[in-house]
């Protein structure tokens, strides 16, 4: 059944004019969820000026300004704004590139509620839309030394096109070897501390006494490329992405015996004799978490590497049997600049306020979001877009019309 159109610009200042604070003095949308009207407008009166939400909390008669999670729109000259689900709300803005034009706004997502749990005041999140779909990321965990690092970059080698590497922030002094991001993100740990605080961490945690995190723009980079993202944490790491909304596949790399273990990393030459005691000593919680917490879908033991590799390769569907060929990346939509949208059933049609001449294909677009996967904190993925012709006797006019 159709629905009719929800998608309305107003100045909001006029409705709410009657004792309420505004800040925006620019372009405004208001959305009603529930007992809240959610603003959406800019807060100055550039032509490009960053966006900004105030919460009208009916029940409480009150304007809330709500803590802003996730990376919001950068570019900002007005929008349009659409219920779903009514939990988030898909914002599509004007004048952006054909990659940076659909957002959503999530007001009472899963996410967002336990934000809210988490910190006890009003939370909204963004996240960004795009098109397509990316494979499950594979989290490969496992002690220090038992050898992640060497069977990621045989599958790397191997598969180039088809696997990209998480790139982590850690707070440890780079190995001699080691290049700034491109082994890891070195940073000073009161930055990363910020950075977690604002929410742009998917994982993160204190191992062997320096400070590791798989940041959401790092697994989101390698999905946007097409690639399938894989990570190499901790296991206290590859709990806490097992209970965050990342659905991917867990493996643990267990040693053949904390001897070899130790062997390997004095081998390596890396640590200090005092840190490779460290690190033996955290390997054996860490085995006993990943034989027994239930955290990973595969064990696989790393004594002969070619074999433990060619087990890897097998159960990531590489042994031959399946189709190799990476996810094609996300596409950017192109949109006209002004535009009105409005919803039928998960349809949302965007049409051009001002036809555009000479670039029929720009009047009317449809986004399907009857398939979206993903979300606040990290992208909105599964959008659907379709091209309506304008003229649909176009091609017969043009004479390439075929009768079949
Ligand atoms: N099956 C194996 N047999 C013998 N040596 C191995 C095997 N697998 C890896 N190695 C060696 O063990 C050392 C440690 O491997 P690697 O650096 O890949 O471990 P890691 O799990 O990534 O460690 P960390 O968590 O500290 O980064 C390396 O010198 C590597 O060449
Ligand atoms: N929880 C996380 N653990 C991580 C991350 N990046 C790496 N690691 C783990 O840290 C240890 C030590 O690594 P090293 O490079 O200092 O030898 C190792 O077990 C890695 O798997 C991360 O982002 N999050």
């Amino acid at each position: 059944m159709g629905e009719a159109p929800v998608f309305y610009v107003e100045n909001l200042k006029d409705r709410f004019s009657n004792g309420f604070n505004l800040r925006f003095k620019g372009f405004e949308t208001s959305i009603d969820v529930g007992d809240k009207t959610f603003v959406i407008g800019s807060n100055n009166n550039d032509s490009i000026s960053s966006i900004e939400v105030q919460i009208y909390d009916k029940s409480r008669r009150k304007w809330v300004i709500p803590t802003v999670l996730g990376t919001e729109p950068k570019r900002y000259e007005g929008h349009s704004a659409i219920l779903l689900n009514e939990d988030r709300i898909m914002v599509i803005t004007w004048g952006s590139t054909p990659d940076d034009c659909i957002w959503f706004l999530e007001v009472d997502t899963e996410y967002v509620k336990q934000q809210k749990k988490a910190s006890g005041t009003e939370v909204i999140a963004w996240s960004k839309g795009v098109t397509g779909d990316a494979e499950k990321p594979v989290v490969i965990s496992g002690p220090s030394g038992v050898g992640k690092g060497t069977l990621i970059n045989m599958l790397m080698k191997e598969f180039p096109t088809m696997f990209g590497f998480s790139v982590s922030h850690t707070t440890r002094a780079p190995r001699s070897m080691e290049k700034n991001g491109v082994h890891y993100h070195f940073t000073e740990r009161s930055i990363m501390e910020k950075d977690i605080k604002d929410g742009k961490f998917l994982e993160f945690a204190s191992v062997h006494g320096n400070l590791y995190g798989t940041s959401i723009e790092a697994v989101e980079a390698v999905a946007d490329s097409g690639k399938r993202c894989i990570l190499d944490i901790d296991v206290q790491g590859a709990k806490s992405v097992r209970a965050s909304s990342l659905d991917a596949v867990f493996i643990f790399i267990s040693p053949p015996s904390i001897a070899k273990l130790e062997e390997r990393l004095h081998l390596r030459g890396t640590e200090t004799e005092e840190q490779i005691q460290k690190r033996l000593r955290n390997a054996k919680a860490e085995i006993e978490q990943g034989k027994s917490s239930g955290i990973f879908d595969h064990i696989l033991c790393n004594d002969h590497l070619e074999k433990c590799y060619d087990d890897l390769k097998k159960l990531l569907g590489l042994d031959g049997t399946t189709p190799t060929n990476p996810k094609p990346s996300s596409k950017g939509i192109n949109l006209p600049s002004k535009h009105a949208a409005s919803k039928i059933n998960n349809k949302i049609l965007v049409k051009s306020e001002t036809p555009a001449s000479g670039n029929p294909s720009k009047n009317s677009i449809v986004l399907d979001v009857s398939l979206l996967k993903g979300g606040a904190p990290g992208r909105t993925r599964g959008l659907n877009v379709f091209t309506i012709d304008p003229n649909p006797f176009s091609d017969c006019l043009n004479g390439i019309h075929k009768l079949s």
